[in-house]
Parts: structure tokens; C-alpha cells; sequence
């Protein structure tokens, strides 16, 4: 996409905390946690890499839309919500989103995470900093370690979604120009903020699977492998 990222966007964001921060629904346990957050447009091969990343590097894929789409199918009294803002390609309000990744974080028993697909816009962005610099849990005050920025052309990306048959509600050329606009204008500012904080790690994503692999292996050498 040729995405500039030299714009700082630091737009101050009330947050709920109360919300959010049930004593029972903290960050989990008591050790240090590393959050790396996986970020780039729809289809740009977030999911794909991360599956990668798990294999090599030990990390738990936490996809933020896959949380969603479970809820969906827990037939919990947000799902229907959940299932209008997806077909629509709108953000689900952060408590909800967020709620969904500490209970898999807490789940999880591990202590590094990719977190996929979010923070999507500056409201995102601000809940999960408020909920973690207010965490009850000392060690839990988490600091994301950097940001994997999977950068993409639109018209690649739109070529990989509508390939990819998954049987996904959203993956229909008009839900997928408004999750284009929803990722220009909410998401990308995200971005720009951390690479203003010099946290983007940013990938060529228009490469094969394989090659663009290879450039991920390079951002994640420092936290090489207690697994094979
Ligand atoms: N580098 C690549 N080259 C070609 N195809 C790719 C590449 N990376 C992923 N794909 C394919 O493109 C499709 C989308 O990839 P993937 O699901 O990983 O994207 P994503 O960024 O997680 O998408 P979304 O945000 O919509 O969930 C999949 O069918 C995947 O196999
Ligand atoms: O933090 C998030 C993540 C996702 N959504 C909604 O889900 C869809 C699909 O997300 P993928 O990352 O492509 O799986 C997305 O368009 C949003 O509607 C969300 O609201 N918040």
C-alpha cells in the first residue's frame, strides 16, 4: 500500500476502566508478559504469519477477530452485536474486545503473545494502555514490545481475501472497501503513533509467504526459540 507512516496522531481517549478492570479479569499471573501486536490491512497475511511465528518462536496467537467470531458462536448476549459491526467492518467497542484477550491471555498459561488485529483505532489503543498501566498486578503493567506492521497493496490484498474461502461473512468485495476505509482511517493512525514511538517493525507483505517469513525471523532473532 505504500502506507507513510510519518504522521504523529496522539489523540487523548476516555476510557471506562471501570469496565474493564475486574479484579477477576486482570492480566494473568504474576510474571513479566510480552505483547507484540500484529498489525496491517485485511488479508495482508497477519494470520499467516503469526501461524509461523507460533511454530518458531514459542509466542500464543491471540487473533483478536477469531475472539470475536467465537463469541459469535458461543451464542453469548454480544454475539449478535459482534456479528452486525463484522458484517459491516466496524470496530467492536474495546471493552468487549479486550475482556476477550485477557480471558485468553489469563487461559493461555504462557507469557508472550501476538495480539492480531488489534488495536485497530485510538480508542483500542487507550483502553489496553489504561487497563495496563492500572493493573492491580505489578508485573502484569505490560509495554507492547514492538509492533509488526504487515504493509500491503489494497488490490494484493483483495486478490488474497477473495481467494481465501474460509466461508467468512466479511470476505465480500463490499464489506471489504469498508474494511479497507476502516483501516485507512482508524487503524493506520495506531500505527503512526507507535512508529512515532520508534516500535514498528514494518514488513514488505507483498512477497510470498515464504520471503516475507524470512524477514519476520530477522524482527523475532532476540526471542529465539525454546521451541524447535
Ligand atoms: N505472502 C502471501 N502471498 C500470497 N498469499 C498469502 C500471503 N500471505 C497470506 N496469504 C493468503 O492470503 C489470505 C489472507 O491471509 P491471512 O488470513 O493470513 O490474512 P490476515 O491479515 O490475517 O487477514 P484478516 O485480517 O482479514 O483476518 C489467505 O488465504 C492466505 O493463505
Ligand atoms: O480488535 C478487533 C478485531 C476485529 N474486529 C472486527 O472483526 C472483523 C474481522 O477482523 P479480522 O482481524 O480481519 O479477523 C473486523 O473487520 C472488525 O469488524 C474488531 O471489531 N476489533
Amino acid at each position: 500500500m505504500g502506507t507513510m507512516l510519518d504522521a504523529t496522531v496522539d489523540v487523548p481517549v476516555p476510557v471506562e476502566t471501570s469496565k474493564l478492570q475486574d479484579a477477576d479479569e486482570s492480566f494473568p499471573g504474576d510474571k513479566k508478559i510480552t505483547v507484540v501486536f500484529v498489525l496491517g490491512g485485511p488479508g495482508s497475511g497477519k494470520g499467516t504469519q503469526c501461524a509461523n511465528i507460533v511454530q518458531h518462536f514459542g509466542f500464543t496467537h491471540l487473533s483478536a477477530g477469531d475472539l470475536l467470531r467465537a463469541e459469535i458462536k458461543s451464542g453469548s448476549e454480544n454475539g449478535t452485536m459482534i456479528q452486525n459491526m463484522i458484517k459491516e467492518g466496524k470496530i467492536v467497542p474495546s471493552e468487549v474486545t479486550i475482556k476477550l484477550l485477557q480471558r485468553a491471555m489469563r487461559e493461555s498459561g504462557n507469557d508472550k503473545f501476538l495480539i492480531d488485529g488489534f488495536p485497530r483505532n485510538e480508542e483500542n489503543r487507550a483502553a489496553f494502555e489504561e487497563v495496563i498501566q492500572t493493573s492491580p498486578v505489578p508485573q502484569t503493567k505490560i509495554e507492547p514490545e514492538f509492533v509488526l506492521f504487515f504493509d500491503c497493496s489494497e488490490e494484493e490484498m483483495q486478490q488474497r481475501i477473495l481467494g481465501r474461502n474460509q466461508g467468512r461473512e466479511d470476505d465480500n468485495i463490499e464489506t471489504i472497501r469498508k474494511r479497507f476505509k476502516v483501516f485507512m482511517e482508524s487503524s493506520l493512525p495506531v500505527i503512526e503513533y507507535y512508529n512515532s514511538k520508534g516500535k514498528v517493525r514494518k514488513i514488505d507483505a507483498g512477497k510470498p509467504i515464504e520471503e516475507v517469513f524470512e524477514d519476520v525471523k530477522e524482527i523475532f532473532s532476540p526471542y529465539s526459540a525454546q521451541v524447535a
